[in-house]
C-alpha cells in the first residue's frame, strides 16, 4: 500500500453524518450506517497524491482516541448536523482541543451536514401555515404543549458556524486576516443528496497541497523514516480499516 501523502481527520457528535459522508464521497451513495468504534481510515487517490482521510467515532467513550486520530492533521473536518443545536457546541466543548496535535499549518473546515433535512423542515412549517420554529438560538425555546410534535430540533444558521469558525481560528493562535476565509471554510452538505460533499473534499485537498509538497520535500531531505506513518501503512492491507 502507497504511504499517504497527507491526512485528513473528520471529527464530530455522534450521529452527525461523519461516516455518511465519507461513504458519499468514496462510494458515491448514501447507505445505512452503523455507529463507528474507534475510528477508521479510507485511502483516496487524488491525481498522483494519496490521501488519508480518517473517520472517527463521535460517542463520548471514545473520545480519548481522538488526539492520536489528529496527530499529523493537515486539515481537519469538525461536522455538525445542521437541525441539532447540541452538535455545534460539542464541536468547541470537546472536539477543539483535540487538534492540538495536529500540524502548524492545518486547515479547518466547519460543516453542517443534513441540509436536507431544513429544507424538508422548513417547507413543511411553510406547508402547515405554522409558525417558524426553525431560526436558530442558543437555548432552547420554550415549546408549548399546542406546539408539541412539531419540529424542537433548532437549526443552526451559517453565521452560527462562521462564528464558531472565528472561535476555532482564535484557539489555534491565528490571525483571521490572513487565515482562509470563513466564507470559504464552513459549508452546509448533505450525505443524503451528495449535495456539497465532492466541493466539500476537493476544496479541502486543494487547500492542502502546501502541505503535501512541504511533507514530500522533508521526506526527500531527511533519511530518516516515519516510524509512525510505517506502521499505519504496514498494518493496513485493504483500502480501509478499522481501528
Ligand atoms: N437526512 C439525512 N440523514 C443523514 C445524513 N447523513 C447521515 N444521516 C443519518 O444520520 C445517522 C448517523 O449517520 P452516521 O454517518 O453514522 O453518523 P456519524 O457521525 O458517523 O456517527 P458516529 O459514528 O456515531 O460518530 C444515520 O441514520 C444516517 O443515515 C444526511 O445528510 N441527511
Ligand atoms: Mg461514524
Amino acid at each position: 500500500m502507497k504511504k499517504p501523502d497527507a491526512k485528513l481527520v473528520l471529527l464530530g457528535d455522534m450521529n452527525v453524518g461523519k461516516t455518511s459522508l465519507l461513504h458519499r464521497y468514496t462510494e458515491r451513495k448514501f447507505k445505512d450506517t452503523i455507529s463507528t468504534v474507534g475510528g477508521a481510515f479510507f485511502l483516496k487517490q487524488w491525481g498522483p497524491y494519496n490521501m488519508s482521510i480518517w473517520d472517527t467515532a463521535g460517542r463520548e467513550q471514545f473520545h480519548g482516541l481522538g488526539s492520536m486520530y489528529c496527530r499529523g492533521a493537515a486539515a481537519v473536518i469538525f461536522t455538525y448536523d445542521v437541525t441539532n443545536w447540541q452538535s455545534l457546541v460539542e464541536l468547541e466543548e470537546r472536539f477543539l482541543s483535540l487538534t492540538d496535535t495536529a500540524n502548524h499549518d492545518c486547515i479547518y473546515a466547519v460543516v453542517g451536514n443534513k441540509a436536507d433535512l431544513t429544507d424538508a423542515k422548513a417547507q413543511m412549517s411553510q406547508d402547515s401555515g405554522r409558525p417558524q420554529l426553525l431560526s436558530a438560538c442558543p437555548t432552547p425555546p420554550a415549546t408549548p404543549a399546542s406546539l408539541s410534535g412539531v419540529i424542537l430540533h433548532k437549526q443552526v444558521t451559517h453565521e452560527d458556524a462562521v462564528a464558531l469558525y472565528g472561535r476555532i481560528l482564535r484557539y489555534k493562535g491565528l490571525e483571521e486576516k490572513s487565515s482562509l476565509p470563513a466564507e470559504k471554510m464552513c459549508f452546509e452538505t448533505s450525505a443524503k443528496t451528495g449535495h456539497n460533499v465532492d466541493t466539500l473534499f476537493e476544496t479541502l485537498f486543494d487547500l492542502m497541497l502546501p502541505s503535501i509538497l512541504r511533507k514530500r520535500n522533508e521526506n526527500q531531505n531527511s533519511p530518516t523514516v516515519d516510524l509512525e506513518e510505517c506502521s499505519v501503512a504496514s498494518s493496513k492491507q485493504a483500502k480501509s480499516a478499522c481501528c
